[in-house]
């Protein structure tokens, strides 16, 4: 199917969608795309007030848009709860095909990049798109674009190929841990497994070559969104505007990163009032889906203008 009768297919779900929100409470306003403002129960009178700080991303997209004036934009995703929805079995956090799609053409107009607490090989397997750069580890293992770097001196940097040939860069701020985590990982997995069992309202996950506990380096999310933005060529630049959107605790770091520089929108992906340093809000992943669709029609838009 080509680009322009999927969106038009998805213009259909959205308008069906905004017919449903209009039908139940009168109101033709362009918020009625965000399904919060179906909600009038007494839990959604909180979320409703949580809603006038930080405002639903679909309702706000005209206004977000506007702010861009000969910006580039960059778009940073997180993958669980935000791209797939949360599952009991991490292993089966599959994304929808529609959703890769809308990933795929945001991608196709703005960089795009995913930054996840997986790892990076898992996020791959699961996303399966070679037009977006891969943050995994909590940041702390990127593969980003072969560009000049302004503010990094290359240290845990390397070259490497992608299966289509194509050049990137492999970041490992750990890297310095690896043979560390080679030599002692069984040892290190069995006593903290054995200190867990003193605290029982703690536990560990695991991942490929990482458990959830971090290396004492101060390097997160926000960190690799900065370090993405450098490589794309946008260290200290007033000429892009990034969006990042996820659900976890640990996209807040993301989200100061955001907020510090001034620029840029940090979202929020969260059906509860929470506690948040994002500016915009999103209830689910069916909302970052919509999301994607509008971006990627406008990037549509403007680009053949
Ligand atoms: O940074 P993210 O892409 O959001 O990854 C964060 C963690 O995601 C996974 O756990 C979460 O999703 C699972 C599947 O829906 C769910 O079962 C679990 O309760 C969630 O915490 C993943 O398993 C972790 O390794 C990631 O750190």
């Amino acid at each position: 199917m080509g680009f322009q009768r999927w969106l038009a297919k998805t213009h259909d779900i959205e308008s069906i969608s905004k017919a449903r929100h209009d039908k139940s409470n009168g109101d033709h306003t362009s918020a009625n795309l965000c399904g919060h403002y179906l909600d009038l129960n007494a839990a959604s009178a909180n979320y409703n007030t949580w809603l006038n700080e930080h405002p639903c991303a679909l309702g706000s997209f005209k206004e977000m848009i506007s702010d861009v004036k000969g910006k580039r934009i960059v778009v940073f995703l997180d993958y669980d709860g935000t791209l797939s929805p949360i599952v009991n079995d991490p292993d089966r956090a599959f994304m929808s095909t529609q959703m890769r799609l809308a990933v795929r053409e945001v991608a196709r107009h703005f960089p795009t990049a995913i930054i996840s607490g997986r790892s990076r090989d898992k996020v791959y397997e699961f996303v399966k798109l070679d037009e977006v750069y891969y943050a995994g580890s909590h940041g702390m293992d990127i593969m980003g674009p072969p560009l000049q770097l302004k503010s990094y001196d290359g240290k845990y940097q390397n070259k490497a190929l992608d299966t289509k040939g194509n050049e990137f860069t492999i970041f490992q701020p750990a890297q310095d841990f690896l043979p560390a985590i080679k030599k002692d990982y069984g040892t290190l997995e069995e006593r903290i497994q054995s200190i867990l069992t003193k605290f029982p309202r703690f536990h560990m996950t695991r991942g490929k070559k990482v458990l959830e506990i971090r290396p004492s380096i101060e390097w997160n999310k926000g960190h690799a969104l900065e370090y993405l933005l450098d490589t794309l060529g946008f260290a200290n630049s007033t000429n892009v505007l990034p969006l990042y959107i996820g659900d976890d605790r640990t996209d807040e770091d993301a989200f100061k990163v955001l907020r510090k520089r001034g620029e840029g929108y940090p979202i929020i992906v969260s059906s509860t009032p929470r506690d948040t340093m994002a500016s915009y809000s999103l209830r689910d992943p069916s909302e970052v889906f919509s999301f994607l669709i509008r971006l990627a029609r406008w990037g549509s838009e403007t680009s053949s203008q």
